[in-house]
């Protein structure tokens, strides 16, 4: 037995290299299955070869004696394949929508460190494209750039898994001509940044935006005499605290974005849900066409004649007659029409698919107004049950 922790450190290094090398293998075996897909015409997403994957996965451990615990296993392989599917999506709509930029403009609210500008270089990586940043000073302003030409793409969150809906992005949806083309998942971890490392209870002042003070309300409930400075955006929080410089005062944002302004992180995990997740949409001048085999969402925008009882449960009838899954619905005022409403609706549907042609022209009986707001690869693979 050796117990140098150095040697033993350096097999550790040695089997993570080849786990990584193994990773890289399997990644690009994923590109070759994507390949093969391009031309059987399969769909990327096969449920029961993953249930018994994992469960022949965690049978070859147990067989083996590795020790290793089902459920580690699982976690693992199901990341593996959440980034299998990804990269094969990947694959597949850069070669169906030509895209052949070497980089990528996207617009985005807040400075960099802010959580749109992360999920806008995870956007990029993920697309193997080289981000060329455009910060805004508004959700508006992001539509304008890509409206102007600025900005080839335009993230913006729409979604929050602990705050609900953002109301104003929703808005802003109604009046643009901008197609969805994406949609992105990402974990929001927020943290109190400082100067220096001070104790919790010198804090009088917390600077941040609006979502995040309420994302960590029930920890900004145990603070005392706290007074809240609302900020345009998280990264403009920290901003203003790093050049503040003052011991009484921090910023609620980003770990990584802390970072670029020279912030210590005081205290980790403080959102009121741990699983806090913002779903981005990503918005473009020209819709996109997404391939049959990928998982799709499209996101539609409607009215419904008032004066029709039951106009919109008539409405919602004819997606289940076809079969198709609604993801979401959400209604929003229509200004200047006291209490008309417009309604969003997100379906599992691929317009170019010819039933979800029909079931939209069926749709169109029940709606004053429709609008297709884009059609765009779902990037949230959900982990299979293997229970
Ligand atoms: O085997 C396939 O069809 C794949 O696409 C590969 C893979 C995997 O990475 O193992 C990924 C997605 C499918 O749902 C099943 C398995």
């Amino acid at each position: 037995m050796n117990f140098d922790l150095n040697e033993i450190r350096q097999q550790i290094t040695q089997v993570d290299r080849s786990l990584l090398k193994l990773l890289s293998e399997r990644h690009r075996l994923a590109l070759d299955v994507a390949r093969s897909k391009e031309i059987t015409q399969k769909s990327l997403r096969d449920v029961e070869r993953e249930q018994q994957l994992l469960r022949e996965l965690v049978q070859f451990a147990e067989n083996h004696h590795y020790q290793l615990e089902a459920q580690y296993i699982t976690q693992i392989f199901q990341r593996i394949i959440e980034d299998s599917v990804l990269t094969q999506q990947v694959y597949l709509q850069k070669k169906l929508n030509q895209q052949r930029e070497q980089n990528i403009h996207i617009a985005f609210l807040g400075k960099r460190g802010s959580y749109s500008h992360l999920a806008a270089r995870n956007y990029a990586t993920r697309y193997q494209e080289e981000l060329v940043e455009i910060s805004c000073d508004s959700f508006s302003q992001v539509f304008e750039q890509v409206q102007a030409g600025e900005a080839d793409y335009g993230i913006l969150p729409l979604e929050n898994t602990t705050s609900g809906s953002i109301n104003e992005v929703y808005d802003l949806l109604q009046h643009t001509e901008l197609s969805l083309v994406g949609e992105l998942a990402y974990p929001i971890k927020h943290c109190v940044l400082v100067n220096s490392q001070q104790n919790l209870t010198e804090i009088d002042t917390l600077y941040s935006h609006p979502q995040v003070i309420q994302q960590c309300s029930n920890f900004i409930r145990t603070l005392d005499r706290i007074h809240i400075e609302y900020c345009e955006s998280s990264s403009h929080a920290m901003q203003l605290v790093a050049s503040l410089n003052k011991p009484n005062i921090a910023a609620l944002g980003n770990a990584d974005g802390g970072n670029l302004y020279g912030l210590q992180v005081l205290k980790t995990d403080i959102a009121n849900q741990q699983n806090n997740i913002t779903r981005f949409i990503i918005v473009a001048k020209q819709p996109i066409v997404v391939a049959p085999q990928i998982h799709t969402k499209t996101l539609l925008l409607m009215t419904t004649n008032k004066q029709q009882v039951g106009s919109l449960v008539d409405a919602l009838l004819v997606f289940k007659k076809h079969n198709i899954n609604m993801t979401k619905l959400e209604s929003r005022p229509i200004y200047g029409q006291t209490w008309d409403e417009m309604f969003y609706l997100e379906i599992d549907a691929n317009i170019n698919n010819p039933s979800v042609q029909i079931a939209l022209e069926e749709l169109r009986q029940y709606s004053n107004y429709l609008k297709i707001l884009g059609c765009y690869p779902s990037e949230i693979v959900k982990p299979v049950d293997v229970t």
